[in-house]
C-alpha cells in the first residue's frame, strides 16, 4: 500500500515531525517538574491561557518551549488546520459515512452562512431553535396540557447514548438554573429497571416523554420508548389518540417517529451532519431547554460559539483546544500514557467526564487511519474520572504513588451557585483548596529528604515519599453557568477533533459499536426460546444454556 495518501501525507510515525519528538522525548529523559519550575520562574505565568471564561493553567506539564514548538509543527504537518477549516466549510469530513460534520452550526449565530449540499443550513437551526422554544415556553408555563388537561410535572428523556449523556450531564450541570416545579428524569439501559424506578412515583396525566434518537431505530430507546407509551396509555385508560399529548420526538427519521405513532408535528429535527456524541446542542437538547429554559439554552449556544470561533481563529501559540489535544499526544504517543483522568471539583459535573468518555471514546477508539491502513501509534487514551474530591478517597492513591502516567485535568469554580444554602458557601474554599492541593501534590510530591525532616522512620520513607512528576492542566471559571458549561464542552469536542486530525482517522463515525448490536439481535431468541443460533461459539453457546438453566427454562 502506499505512503502516501490522496492529500499527500505520508504515513505519522514516518514523518520528520514525529521522529523529531521521539528524540525530544529521549533527550528530555527523566525530567522532573520540580526542575522544570526550579530553571524558568516565569513559567508558571506564562504556560496560562485566557479562553472566554476559562483559564487554563498547563505550566504542570512535562514540557519546555521546545515540546510545544514541536507539537505544533506536527499538528502543522499533519494538517490539523486544513481539516478543521474544511469541517467549519461543511466538507464532507466524515469519509466513512460520507457526511458533513457540523455540529457548529448548531450554535452559528442567526445571520452566519454554513453551506452543505447546496444548502446554507444556519436557517433551518435557527428554525428549529425558535420551535422548541415556543414548546418549552408551553411545557414550562402549563400551557401545554397533557390528555386530561392537566400540566406537564415531570419531563422523561428516553435516549441513549448521545441522545442521552448530553443532555442529562447538562441538566445535573445547571441544575442551579432549573425549573423548581418540575422534574426531569433520564431513561437509556434497556434494563427494564430504568424505566421501572423513573416513572414509579408518577402521574401518567402530568407527564412528557421525549423519545430522543437520531435514527429513531436504536433497540433500546425503542423498546424503553414502547413501554412507556404502554405505562401512559395503560395509566390513563385510554387510547392511542392520548399519545400526541405526551409524546415528543427528536430525531432525524420522520418516517420512523410516524410509524412509532408519534405525530410529526410534534417532532424537532435534526440532520445527518450532527454526530449522535455532538447532538446535545440540537433538537436532542429540548428536555435541558425545558428545564433551564430558551434563553439560558442560547446561553450555552453562545458559549459554545465562542469556543468554536476561538478554535477557528486563535494562533496556534494562543490556540487552548490545539493545545490540549497536542499534549494528550505527548503523553498517549510519547510517555506511553494509557488514560486520561478528567476530575471536575463540583458536584454538578457529576456526569461530564461520563459524557466525555463517549465524546472521546467512541471518536477516536479506532484502529485504521482515514485511508483504511491500520495505525501503527497509540489512538484515544481510555477517559475516566469521577468528582474529584470523591476520587480522592477511592483511586488518587494509584494517582500519586502507583506506576503508571495518567495525565488528568482539574476542573472548578471560583463561585458556588448563587442559590446554595448561605450555612454551605462556606465549603467552597475547602473545595477549591482540595482542587489547587491536588495538582500541587501531583506535580511536586514529597521527596524522602522532606519526609525524613518530618521525623518518618526510616522504614516507612519510601511508603511516604510522593515522586510527583503527574501532569494536570488546571480550568477554573468563575462559575458554571450555561455559557461556561458550552464552552467547556466545546474545548472538549475540538481537543478531540485535533487528536483525530494528527492520528488521521476518523474521529466521526462508530462502526465499532455495531458488532454487539447485530450480535444481541441473534442471541436474543437462543435466550427466549432456545433457538439454535448457527455458528455460536461454545463459551456463549455454554452461557446461553446457563442462563436458560438460571431463568428456569
Ligand atoms: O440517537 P440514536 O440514533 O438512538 O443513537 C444513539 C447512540 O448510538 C450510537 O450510534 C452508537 O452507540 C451513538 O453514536 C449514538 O449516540
Amino acid at each position: 500500500m502506499s505512503e502516501m495518501n490522496a492529500e499527500g501525507r505520508g504515513r505519522l510515525d514516518h514523518m520528520p515531525e514525529w521522529t523529531a519528538l521521539s528524540k525530544h522525548r529521549e533527550q528530555m529523559g527523566e525530567v522532573h517538574l520540580r526542575e522544570l519550575f526550579d530553571k524558568d520562574p516565569s513559567r508558571a505565568g506564562r504556560l496560562t491561557l485566557q479562553v472566554g471564561d476559562l483559564h487554563l493553567d498547563y505550566s504542570k506539564h512535562l514540557v519546555t518551549d521546545e515540546t510545544l514548538r514541536l507539537l505544533r509543527e506536527l499538528a502543522a504537518a499533519t494538517g490539523v488546520a486544513e481539516l478543521r477549516d474544511a469541517m467549519f466549510r461543511g466538507e464532507k469530513i466524515n469519509i466513512t459515512e460520507h457526511r458533513s460534520v457540523l455540529h457548529t452550526a448548531l450554535r452559528a449565530p442567526g445571520s452566519a452562512a454554513i453551506v452543505t449540499d447546496g444548502e446554507n443550513v444556519v436557517p433551518a437551526v435557527q428554525h428549529v431553535l425558535t420551535r422548541m422554544s415556543t414548546f418549552a415556553d408551553r411545557v414550562r408555563s402549563g400551557d401545554w396540557k397533557g390528555y386530561t388537561g392537566r400540566r406537564i410535572k415531570t419531563v422523561v428523556n428516553i435516549g441513549i447514548g448521545g441522545s442521552d449523556l448530553g443532555p442529562a450531564m447538562a441538566y445535573e450541570a445547571l441544575r442551579a438554573y432549573t425549573h423548581r416545579d418540575m422534574q426531569f428524569r433520564f431513561v437509556s439501559n434497556v434494563d427494564g429497571a430504568d424505566l421501572h424506578e423513573a416513572v414509579r412515583d408518577l402521574d401518567p396525566a402530568e407527564t412528557l416523554f421525549i423519545v430522543a434518537s437520531k435514527t429513531f431505530t436504536t433497540i433500546e430507546t425503542i423498546t424503553n420508548a414502547t413501554s412507556a407509551r404502554d405505562w401512559l396509555l395503560t395509566g390513563l385508560g385510554a387510547g392511542q389518540e392520548a399519545v400526541s399529548k405526551h409524546f415528543v420526538a427528536l430525531s432525524t427519521n420522520a418516517e420512523k417517529v410516524a410509524e412509532f405513532g408519534i405525530d410529526t408535528d410534534n417532532m424537532f429535527e435534526f440532520w445527518d451532519w450532527v454526530g449522535g456524541r455532538y447532538s446535545f446542542d440540537s433538537a436532542i437538547g429540548l428536555s435541558l431547554m425545558i428545564a433551564i429554559g430558551p434563553e439560558r439554552f442560547r446561553e450555552m449556544l453562545a458559549g459554545f460559539h465562542l469556543v468554536d470561533e476561538h478554535f477557528r481563529t486563535a494562533p496556534p501559540e494562543e490556540n487552548a483546544p490545539l493545545l490540549l489535544g497536542l499534549l494528550g499526544i505527548w503523553y498517549g504517543n510519547f510517555w506511553d500514557a494509557q488514560s486520561h483522568a478528567v476530575l471536575p471539583y463540583s458536584h454538578y459535573l457529576s456526569k461530564f467526564t461520563a459524557y466525555l468518555q463517549q465524546l472521546d471514546m467512541e471518536s477516536n477508539g479506532k484502529s485504521v487511519d482515514r485511508e483504511g491502513r491500520p495505525v501503527d501509534w497509540q489512538t484515544g487514551p481510555v477517559v475516566w474520572g469521577t468528582p474529584g474530591t470523591n476520587g480522592q478517597h477511592a483511586y488518587y492513591q494509584l494517582l500519586h504513588q502507583g506506576t503508571k502516567t495518567i495525565p488528568a485535568d482539574l476542573l472548578g469554580f471560583a463561585r458556588p451557585v448563587e442559590d446554595l444554602q448561605p450555612h454551605l458557601v462556606g465549603q467552597h474554599d475547602l473545595l477549591m483548596a482540595n482542587l489547587l492541593a491536588q495538582g500541587q501534590a501531583l506535580a511536586f510530591g514529597k521527596t524522602a529528604d522532606e519526609v525524613r525532616a518530618e521525623g518518618v522512620a526510616e522504614e516507612l520513607v519510601p511508603h511516604r515519599t510522593f515522586r510527583g512528576n503527574h501532569p494536570t492542566t488546571t480550568i477554573l471559571a468563575s462559575e458554571l453557568s450555561p455559557s461556561v458549561l458550552g464552552q467547556l464542552i466545546a474545548l472538549y469536542e475540538h481537543k478531540v477533533f485535533v487528536q483525530g486530525a494528527v492520528w488521521n482517522i476518523n474521529s466521526f463515525d462508530q462502526w465499532g459499536v455495531e458488532l454487539g448490536k447485530v450480535l444481541a439481535k441473534r442471541v436474543e431468541p437462543a435466550l427466549t426460546e432456545g433457538a439454535e443460533v448457527p455458528g455460536l461459539d461454545a463459551s456463549t453457546a455454554g452461557l446461553v444454556a446457563k442462563y436458560r438453566e438460571l431463568r428456569g427454562r
